[in-house]
């Protein structure tokens, strides 16, 4: 009897036992990990455009002044800092007057398409060009995160909230992928001159320390669950969006609440890893 058919059964075997192996490995190298929102389609284009949004600050001939800030850690795991004076006043001054001109209405994506949806995200938002003083907060922003590798900053944006202006629960995860991801955030407030519109994380615990309370609503003004930080003018909360496994932290699902008085203006400073993504120096 030949040994033919013996050896192409085994070879089939074989690639069948294979591809179950794969499979259930999560077929390696063909999707990006579950905890990760993206689709493959649309990695390309996203790429792109993001690329064109990522920033680095000039750091050769650019001469920011020294600025001391005052910071609290809130959290290690996840890390969320709260600083205290994360602009002087002649900044925010300064981001105020540039958006001036410059408002338009704040979108939200939805499977990659951009929509205008007022029940998710009521507000306006304003891209503010690059002049000295924004590079410089540019520059703050990378220096306090420590340089971090292949690691921009998007083109800044100011968002201003009138009453009953609001941004509901969501990640600033943004799509993501292996190669590219929104690393962290700072939230910076610039006006405040409201009534209610804090930004709540409730799946944040509250500290025990009242010192906290200059910062956070605290006994019966404490709000819905969690954590709700007080809009105050000049400081910012940054926190990182993903751990060291590039899984989205869970806990920093957060909302800007309504605004129930007045004008609140925020400034999104986000930091964006691009592997690859070469800076102009
Ligand atoms: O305005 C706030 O308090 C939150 C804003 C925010 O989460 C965002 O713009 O991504
Ligand atoms: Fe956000």
């Amino acid at each position: 009897m030949s040994d033919k058919p013996f050896r192409w059964r085994t070879i089939v075997e074989v690639a069948a036992i294979s591809i179950v192996i794969y499979i259930v490995l999560g077929a390696p190298g063909l999707k990006t990990p579950s905890h990760i929102e993206s689709t493959s389609e649309q990695d390309v284009p996203i790429a792109r455009a993001r690329a064109e949004s990522l920033v680095y600050p000039d750091w050769k001939d650019l001469k920011c002044s020294k600025h001391g800030v005052d910071m609290h850690i809130f959290s290690t795991q996840p890390l969320v800092i709260y600083i205290d004076g994360f602009l002087s006043g002649d900044e925010v001054e300064h981001l105020v007057d540039i958006s001036e001109g410059k408002w338009q209405k704040s979108t939200v994506f939805n499977a990659g398409v951009e929509t205008e949806d007022e029940a998710v995200r009521k507000s306006e938002k304003a891209l503010i060009p690059r002049d000295d003083v924004v590079q410089c907060i540019e520059q703050r922003a990378l220096s306090i995160q420590g340089w971090p590798k292949d690691t921009f900053i998007e083109r800044l944006w100011t968002q201003r909230y009138n009453v009953s202006g609001h941004y509901s629960f969501h990640y600033d995860w943004s799509t993501a992928t292996k190669e590219a991801m929104r690393v962290s955030t700072f939230m910076v407030y610039l006006k405040a001159d409201c009534e209610g519109g804090g930004t709540n994380f409730p799946r944040l615990r509250m500290p025990d320390d009242p010192k906290w309370c200059r910062y956070i609503q605290c006994g019966k003004d404490a709000g819905g669950e969690g954590v709700t930080f007080k809009a105050k003018e000049g400081n910012a909360i940054f926190w990182m969006n993903f751990d060291s496994e590039r899984r989205g932290y869970k806990e920093v699902i957060h909302a800007g609440m309504p605004v129930t008085k007045g004008t609140k203006i925020g400034l999104n400073i986000w930091s964006w890893y691009q592997k690859g993504h070469m800076a102009e120096l």
